[in-house]
C-alpha cells in the first residue's frame, strides 16, 4: 500500500492536517499547526486541516473495547492519507492501535500534557468521599477496574462519547461522577471542573496518555522533514516504551492496564499494571534504563508483568 507517485518540481511548503471532527481532536490538531508555522515560519494557510468522520465517533452505544477496539478512531484517517487527501495525521497517542497500517508511521510526538486522570464529582470531592454504592461512569476498562480496586462498592455504568457529552452527563446526574484525562480536559480549556486530580501511582494513565502523536507516510519525506522539527524526544522515547509494553500484552484489548514512562534527562523509568477487571488482583512492574532502549524496556515489562501473572490471568476474558 506504499505510495508510488513522485513528486516532480518544486513542492508548495505546507500540508494537509487530518483529524477527527471532535473538539479535543480539532484543539489538538490547531496546536499541532501553530508549533509547524512557528517552527517553519509559515502563515496558516499552509496547513489545511481536514476533518474526517471515523466509526468510532459514530458508535455510541457500546464499548469500543466490543465495537472493534482502538483502530476505529483511526481507520478513515488513515485511508485518506494512503489515498493522498491528507499529508498527516494528528492523533491522540492513547487511541492509537500498536500496529499501524502498511505504509504509515508515527512520525513525531509533540511534549507532553500531563498524564494523569482526573476524578469530576458532583458533590462528593474525592474517590475516597463517593457515598457507598454511588454511581460512577467510565466505559474504558483500565479505569473501571483501577476505580473497582480503590472503591469495590462502587457502581460503575458505561459513559461514551466525547469530554462535553460526558460532562453533561454528569451534569444530568446520570452519574455522580467521572473520570476524564487532565490533558484532554485541559487542551479544551475546562480542566476547572476537575475536583480531584489522581496521582500517577494510585490511578496510573494508559500508555501515551496526554501525549499528541503525528502520523506520515512512510517515504513521505517532505512530510516527515516537516514534523521533525516539532518532535519531542523526550516524549518520543516515553511513548516508545508505553506501546512496547501494550504491543507485549495487548493481544485482546480486553485486559486492563496501565503504562507510564518518566524521562529524566538521558534515564527513562517505566512503571506498568495490570489487573483485573473488579480490580481484584493486580500486577505490577516497573524497569529502568537508559531512555535511548526505549524500545526493549517496555517489551522487558510487558514480558515481566506477564510471566508474573501467568497465562491463566489473561484467560477469563480474552
Ligand atoms: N479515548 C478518548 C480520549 N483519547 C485521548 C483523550 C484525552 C487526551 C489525551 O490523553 O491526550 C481522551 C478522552 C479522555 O480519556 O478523557
Amino acid at each position: 500500500m506504499q505510495t508510488i507517485s513522485q513528486d516532480i518540481g518544486p513542492k508548495i511548503a505546507g500540508l494537509k492536517i487530518g483529524t477527527r471532527g471532535s473538539l479535543l481532536a480539532l484543539a489538538q490538531a490547531h496546536e499541532t499547526r501553530s508549533r509547524l508555522m512557528a517552527a517553519h515560519g509559515l502563515p496558516e494557510d499552509a496547513f489545511e486541516i481536514v476533518v474526517i468522520s471515523t466509526s468510532g465517533d459514530r458508535i455510541q452505544d457500546r464499548p469500543l473495547s466490543e465495537a472493534g477496539g482502538k483502530g476505529l478512531f483511526t481507520k478513515e484517517i488513515e485511508e485518506a492519507m494512503l489515498d493522498g487527501r491528507i499529508d498527516i495525521a494528528v492523533h491522540s497517542s492513547k487511541d492509537m492501535p500498536t500496529v499501524l497500517p502498511d505504509g504509515l508511521e508515527l512520525s513525531a510526538f509533540l511534549p507532553r500534557e500531563d498524564a494523569r486522570d482526573a476524578f469530576i464529582g458532583r458533590s462528593a470531592k474525592t474517590i475516597a468521599e463517593m457515598p457507598e454504592a454511588a454511581v460512577i461512569g467510565s466505559s474504558s476498562l483500565r479505569r473501571q477496574a483501577l476505580i473497582r480496586r480503590m472503591r469495590p462498592d462502587l457502581k460503575v455504568i458505561m459513559f461514551r462519547g466525547n469530554v462535553q457529552t460526558r460532562l453533561r452527563k454528569l451534569d444530568e446526574g446520570v452519574a455522580e461522577g467521572t473520570i476524564l484525562a487532565q490533558a484532554g480536559l485541559r487542551r479544551l480549556g475546562l480542566d476547572h471542573v476537575v475536583t480531584e486530580l489522581m496521582s500517577l501511582e494510585a490511578f496510573p494513565p494508559a500508555p501515551g496518555q496526554g501525549a499528541i502523536c503525528i502520523e506520515s507516510r512512510i517515504g513521505d519525506a517532505s512530510a516527515r522533514d516537516m514534523v521533525a522539527a516539532i518532535h519531542h524526544a523526550p516524549t518520543g522515547h516515553a511513548l516508545a516504551c508505553e506501546r512496547a509494553f501494550l504491543a507485549a500484552l495487548d493481544g485482546s484489548c480486553r485486559t486492563p492496564l496501565a503504562g507510564y514512562a518518566e524521562i529524566d534527562g538521558d534515564r527513562l523509568a517505566f512503571s506498568g499494571l495490570i489487573l483485573t477487571p473488579n480490580g481484584q488482583e493486580t500486577h505490577a512492574v516497573t524497569v529502568d534504563g537508559k531512555a535511548v532502549d526505549a524500545v526493549a524496556l517496555g517489551r522487558k515489562a510487558g514480558e515481566e508483568v506477564r510471566a508474573r501473572a501467568g497465562t491463566g490471568f489473561f484467560d477469563g476474558w480474552g
